[in-house]
């Protein structure tokens, strides 16, 4: 289905909107990544946006590739994550765009949608890594059998496991983290160690996080909030029973006193805290925000799993970045000279450095295993990440206004699991509607 303009200006929102219905830009023609020689021996500079989240590991990568060939020096513009979908935007319609961006990768669509990136197809189909790319990231940026982007750094949601706590409560981690009723006997067991000590955490207040570590419960089962292809998508939320358990096994977390007590007014800034601090049994979350801070010694009685649905399943939040090449741009080739270099194994294994975890499966090597046990879980089982395509995620998901949180609050604080659902039903559908419209 091609993207009108007005179904995307309804996407991007009204701030973006006023800015896009400014003027109309011709479209300009696509980038030809058949043409010879494109993406070898370029030179000149390539302009690379980011996600502010994402600063460090791109600077990283560009200061890498600096040291490694002299022909072409990348410019690197960090853009917020709240403000990208729409400055990009802006920059497509006033005619000068990026000549690479690593953007969100469950934002790709959006763009992809309005025909505004560059095909990859080829060029992606003959990487010989190809089979070893995640292939969530691949399906984020895939638009009728055509790849518009290429996965380039991960950053995935997983359960993360305090093993001393988990010993001293005489809880097999195995066990544990299976199912879900796994989950609540280890919680039970291990908030009985003391006061202080909780079995679980989650931040009660962050949309977005939410959305990062409590939707893979539910893909553990194959079965996602969203159904439909985009352009007819709309919410799978009444009658979902691996949701209605998921919204249940919280419930009972909060209602039993098995999270921190605060949980509730938590927007994720506090969420690390008390796991770093050594009193949270199991906590679902991602590695840049669990490890760079970790005290020392914390890491090293700390295991990860993958998200378990009710009766077992694993999945995970396959979030990071999708490279994307805008049309129009001045230096595609030498941008794709760029994103291969970031894709090299001895680029990929280095991540974790950063916060982040390959998009290829095979940067799993021997010494990536000794020197990152921590990264491997999502990496090993790359075919169990999940993010849903679709052109409405940050407006049911990461807005705090979104159907996604109002949901989880009425239904985890309020115990109204039955009435969240019905309620959620009916704003994905008109969000979905309106989206799709
Ligand atoms: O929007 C999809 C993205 O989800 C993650 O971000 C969300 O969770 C973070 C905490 O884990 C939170 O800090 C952020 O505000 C949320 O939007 C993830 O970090 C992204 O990489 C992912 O693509």
């Amino acid at each position: 289905m091609e993207l009108t303009r007005g179904r995307f200006l309804s996407l991007l929102g009204a701030g973006a909107a006023g800015v896009l219905l400014g003027g109309c830009a011709k479209s300009p023609p696509p980038v030809d990544v058949t043409a010879a020689g494109f993406g070898t021996e370029a030179t000149g500079t390539v302009k690379l946006w980011c996600r502010s989240a994402l600063q460090a590991a791109n600077q990283l990568l560009v200061d890498r590739f600096h040291a490694a060939q002299d022909r072409i020096r990348v410019e690197l513009t960090p853009v917020q994550d709240a403000q990208f979908v729409t400055k990009l935007a802006t920059a497509i319609r006033g005619g000068r765009v990026p000549d690479i961006v690593d953007i969100d990768d469950i934002n790709s669509a959006l763009f992809i949608n309005r025909g505004v990136f560059a095909d990859l197809t080829p060029l992606i189909e003959a990487l010989p890594f190809r089979d070893q790319l995640s292939p969530a990231h691949l399906a984020l940026g895939e638009h009728d059998g055509r790849y518009y982007a290429l996965p380039s750094v991960a950053d995935n949601s997983a359960l993360w496991c305090n093993l001393e706590l988990l010993d001293r409560a005489g809880v097999d981690i195995d066990e544990a983290t299976g199912s879900f009723d796994g989950y609540l006997d280890a919680a039970r067991a291990v908030s009985g160690l003391g006061r202080d000590v909780h079995g679980w955490s989650f931040p009660g207040n962050g949309s977005g996080a939410l959305g990062f570590t409590v939707q893979p419960h539910i893909w553990a089962t194959d079965t996602d909030l969203i159904t439909g292809e985009i352009g007819h998508q709309r919410g799978d939320i009444v009658g979902n029973d691996a949701l209605r358990r998921t919204l249940g096994l919280l419930h009972t977390l909060w209602d039993e006193g098995l999270v921190p007590s605060d949980a509730d007014a938590d927007d994720a800034s506090r969420w690390a805290a008390n796991f770093h601090a050594g009193r949270i049994g199991m906590m679902p979350n991602g590695y840049g925000i669990l490890v760079p801070q970790a005290p020392p010694g914390l890491l090293d009685h700390t295991e990860v799993r993958l998200l378990s649905g009710p009766d077992g399943g694993r999945s995970f939040f396959d979030g990071g970045t999708n490279f994307c090449l805008p049309n129009g741009s001045d230096n595609p080739s030498a941008a794709w000279e760029f994103a291969l270099f970031c894709l090299d194994v001895e680029q990929q294994a280095r991540l974790p450095e950063s916060g982040y975890i390959p998009v290829r499966s095979d940067a799993a090597t021997p010494e990536f295993r000794a020197d990152y046990p921590l990264a491997l879980p999502s990496l090993e089982d790359i075919g169990a990440g999940y993010a849903p395509l679709t052109l409405a995620y940050n407006r049911i998901y990461n807005q705090s206004d979104g159907p996604w949180l109002a949901m989880f609050r009425r239904a985890v604080f309020g115990g109204d699991i039955d009435g969240a659902m019905a309620q959620a039903q009916d704003h994905y559908d008109e969000i979905l509607r309106q989206g799709d419209a």
